[in-house]
């Protein structure tokens, strides 16, 4: 027996399969999916096998033999190894990058695997009624554990039955890996056994230490051990409070290994199916009766913010669960609160295993075991997750379906949704595309030439109503120019201020947006103008206020502050810009003893500490919650009734053609955090433009009047939905040899589509051209890392025959990419344009 292997080097010339034979003792464990170990000229290399064959072209005594076998099982199934080679095509992208995205980190990682007996299957052992094993099994014993290598060059012949053990639970595989990554400790108080010591120590300390009293009613309330960490958080104590408790001995502070699984100890309370509304019913039939039949389909879920669409998500996967099917969610990562994992493992339990990227690599490759070994019927997560290894696929959800993160931004550049419906096309599975605001390319497929259809690609179906007729809340757009103009200076309008002053009198709760890319804290001489850019990057230095450094985003970069300007000496050189940290200082300084949680990007880098300061807010610990995107979505907190935008056109002044669409996007979702639930809700955006159309329509929660403006617009310049793009961008560290790669580039695509015949735009035409090439410009960030950059956009109808052009142009720079250290990068349906 063969197999075809493609082996781990992204190159151009191995971006093929090669043929190897497979050794007789390694016959029972090759199969399509699994990892091997091949040589390969001078080196061992890994490789993937891609198909298993009887009869070699090649003269046998040519083909080399596979070495061994990497995992007991294939880590990838058959699916997904023509699912990659389909990635590898529509993204350009080699084959081995795609197939490689699809497995965990820590399988990536040397390791060994150690085979032992199972303790716990002693009583059945007297069933095994083979008894030739018996010398097998009696070896394993003996040795405690032995590798697999060892064991197979003891007993060639026993792969089967070895293989057997395995399956059934008599040998298990034990998981170096997991031994291999840094335990995890944290610092944890016990309290005392007999809770009633607790009592009487209380009594004995003095009234000043009340920080050490509420430590112990605490400990006494909740009677369980707790991270040192969270109890600080909780209580709002230092750890000198509870160093001194455990110096008396009263509690106990100790160092414990924390369990990998994040939510092993956590008792998520079983919910159970909720009864439809209307709405929810006669979207919910169409589904059920598409996952029912196996068939597959689209369905693009529009569903205002606090319609239910999550109870339609549980009710689908539980339709699917009862046809013994498999469902994946996937939520963008920032969504992927504590908040949305309780809410599906509240009600399947055990069932779910969640995949996101806070998880560490062991973490991550627990969970992928258990879907992998088919533990669990149900995945949620990032947008990986959509590469769980799953067989029987019913049923793909893309909650916020809209979000730009779907789309990964390293090679292989794919988007999760267009995947995730390719998947679900090969298995017969449904996808259902959920969004308060659907991107144009989804909307525009549901709805055909405009009109809903029959024949159209997608199904729409609509929830125009929230849950229990709770009305959507009022929104005030707020002309900050007006502000100014009538005297007030602070970033809150009078609106805003009163209305927040108004929450904290009635005990509600705010959520205040400020916009990451809005708050570019960059550094200027307020004499001379001079702003501090990165030596290596064409681009501003952020100013990171913890630790007083200047920052570059994309190399990484710093500087210490400067003191007076490196321009004109003079000492105005300040930070502009409104970051959170800004807006929390001002908060306090209007409100004095406001309690305010900051989430951005300074205050969740530790790990769970995202979870942390949700759980904080919900716990009603703070008056407002402040941050980034990360507070726009999916949060469902009863006695949020305020929400304020500071400045709703940061996103607006980007140089994006979907500027307009993400701003309408994020402004609706942040207005549909208010007013979820019994108390109603009120929204204040800020803004300088407030005549935009993306923001009227946002304040009206007229999805329909801003599709109507923006796909007229995306008509008339050519953009997506009606064309698609293809963005490739060169780099090199001369701008000279840069610019004449660029234009040659640009000449080959054009000689290579007049070969084809392609229609390309001419100016005065009057055929529809299928091709349009806009470039060779500089990128908008014009340099990286000491690298040039330079783009071309590929604008088309129709489909693969472009994608072919540049793939062949690209070939042909190849050697000159290797010889003089070019970068060409080809980004197919690009969501981020820089
Ligand atoms: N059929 C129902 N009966 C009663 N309450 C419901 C029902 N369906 C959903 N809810 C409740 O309504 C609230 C809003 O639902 P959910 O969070 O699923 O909305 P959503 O459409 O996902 O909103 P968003 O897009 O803003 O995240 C939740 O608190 C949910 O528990
Ligand atoms: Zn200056
Ligand atoms: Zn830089």
């Amino acid at each position: 027996m063969f197999a075809k292997v493609i082996v781990d080097v992204p190159a151009k010339q191995t971006n093929r399969p090669f043929d190897y034979k497979i050794p007789d003792v390694l016959l029972e464990w090759v199969e399509v999916g699994s990892r091997v170990a091949v040589s390969f000229g001078p080196r061992t290399l890994q490789g993937f096998v891609v198909e298993v064959f009887e009869q070699s072209d090649y003269e046998a005594s040519k083909i080399k033999s596979i070495e061994h076998v990497l995992d007991l099982e294939p880590p990838l199934t058959p699916e997904l190894v023509e699912l990659a080679h389909w990635i590898s095509e529509t993204y350009l992208c080699h084959e081995i990058t795609a197939l490689q995205v699809m497995i965990p980190g820590a399988l990536k990682a040397k390791y060994e695997r150690q085979l032992s007996w199972s303790p716990l299957r002693e009583e059945e052992e007297a069933l095994l009624s083979f008894p030739e094993q018996n010398q097998l099994i009696a070896h394993i014993k003996n040795k405690g554990s032995v590798t697999f290598e060892a064991l197979l060059a003891i007993f060639p012949e026993q792969g089967p039955w070895i293989k057997q053990l395995l399956r059934t639970g008599f040998l298990i595989e034990s998981q170096i890996v997991k031994d291999r990554m840094a335990k995890k400790k944290v610092l944890t108080i016990f309290p005392p056994t007999d809770l009633s010591q607790l009592a009487s120590q209380m009594e004995q300390l003095s009234d000043k230490a009340k920080r050490q009293k509420e430590i112990l009613q605490f400990l006494l309330e909740n009677s369980q051990p707790i991270p040192l960490t969270e109890l600080m958080l909780k209580l709002d104590v230092g750890a000198s409070a509870v160093k001194s408790l455990a110096d008396k001995g009263w509690v106990e502070l100790k160092e414990i290994e924390v369990y990998r699984d994040p939510y092993a100890n956590r008792s998520f309370p079983r919910t159970q199916p909720l009864l439809f509304t209307e709405e929810q019913q006669q979207v919910f039939n169409p589904i059920s009766e598409a996952v029912r039949a196996s068939r597959h389909q689209v369905f693009l879920l529009h569903g205002v913010t606090g319609s239910g669409k999550t109870e339609v998500y549980l009710q689908s996967i539980q339709q699917c669960l009862d046809q013994d099917k498999e469902a994946i969610v996937l939520v963008p990562e920032i969504s992927l609160t504590p908040q949305m994992v309780e809410r599906f493992k509240g009600r399947f339990g055990d069932k779910v295993a969640v995949l996101h990227s806070r998880l560490s690599q062991g973490e991550r490759y627990d969970e992928w075991r258990k879907i992998s070994l088919k533990q669990v019927m149900v995945v949620i997560g990032a947008r990986s997750a959509v590469f769980a290894p799953f067989t029987k696929l019913g049923l793909i959800i893309i909650d916020e379906e809209h979000e730009a993160s779907y789309k990964q931004e390293e090679s292989p550049k794919y988007h999760a949704r267009d995947v995730a419906i390719e998947r679900a096309r090969r298995q017969n599975a449904s996808v259902i595309l959920g969004s308060a605001t659907p991107s144009l390319e989804s909307y525009y497929q549901a709805i055909g030439t405009g009109i809903p259809n029959e024949d159209s690609n997608y199904k729409l179906l609509t929830m125009a109503e929230r849950v229990q007729g709770r009305p959507m809340p009022p929104v005030h757009i707020v002309d900050m120019r007006e502000e100014l103009k009538e005297g007030n200076r602070s970033m809150f309008s009078r609106g805003l201020y009163k209305a927040i002053e108004e929450r904290l009198n009635k005990k509600e709760q705010t959520v205040l947006l400020l916009n990451r890319r809005g708050y570019s804290t960059f550094v200027m001489c307020r004499t001379c103008g001079y702003t501090v850019g990165c030596p290596h990057c064409d681009i501003s230095l952020t100013y990171h206020q913890n630790s007083k450094r200047l920052r570059c985003h994309y190399c990484g970069y710093t500087e210490p502050q400067p003191h007076e300007c490196p321009s004109c000496k003079s000492e105005h050189i300040r930070y502009f810009g409104t970051g959170t940290q800004k807006v929390e200082d001002e908060l306090s300084k209007l409100f004095p003893g406001i309690r305010v949680i900051r989430m951005d990007v300074d205050t969740t880098t530790e790990k769970g500490s995202h979870e942390k300061w949700l759980n904080l807010f919900r716990d009603r610990k703070a008056d407002v919650l402040l941050g980034t995107q990360m507070v726009a979505k999916g949060l469902d907190f009863p006695d949020v009734t305020l929400v304020g935008v500071i400045a709703a056109d940061t996103v607006l002044n980007l140089p994006d053609f979907r500027a307009g669409e993400r701003t309408f996007q994020l402004l609706t979702q942040v207005a549909g955090r208010a007013g979820r639930h019994q108390l109603p809700g009120e929204v204040f955006i800020q803004t300088y433009t407030p005549e935009h159309y993306s923001i009227q329509s946002a304040s009206q929660h007229d999805y329909h009047a801003f599709i109507d403006t923006e796909l007229d617009l995306r008509h008339s310049r050519g953009y997506p939905p009606y064309y698609r793009l293809i963005l490739v961008t060169l780099s090199h560290e001369q701008l000279a040899l840069l610019v004449r790669t660029a234009e040659s580039y640009v000449s080959r695509i054009k000689e290579l589509a007049r070969e084809a015949g392609i229609i390309m735009y001419t100016g005065n035409s009057n055929q529809v051209p299928e091709l349009d090439i806009m470039g060779p410009v500089a990128s908008p960030i014009p340099r990286i890392k000491d690298r040039y950059r330079f783009q071309c956009m590929l604008k088309y109808r129709g489909e693969a025959h472009i994608s072919n052009l540049v793939r062949k142009a690209t070939a042909f720079f190849d050697d000159l990419c290797r010889q003089q250290n070019l970068q060409i990068s080809v980004d197919v349906d690009p969501q981020l344009l820089q």
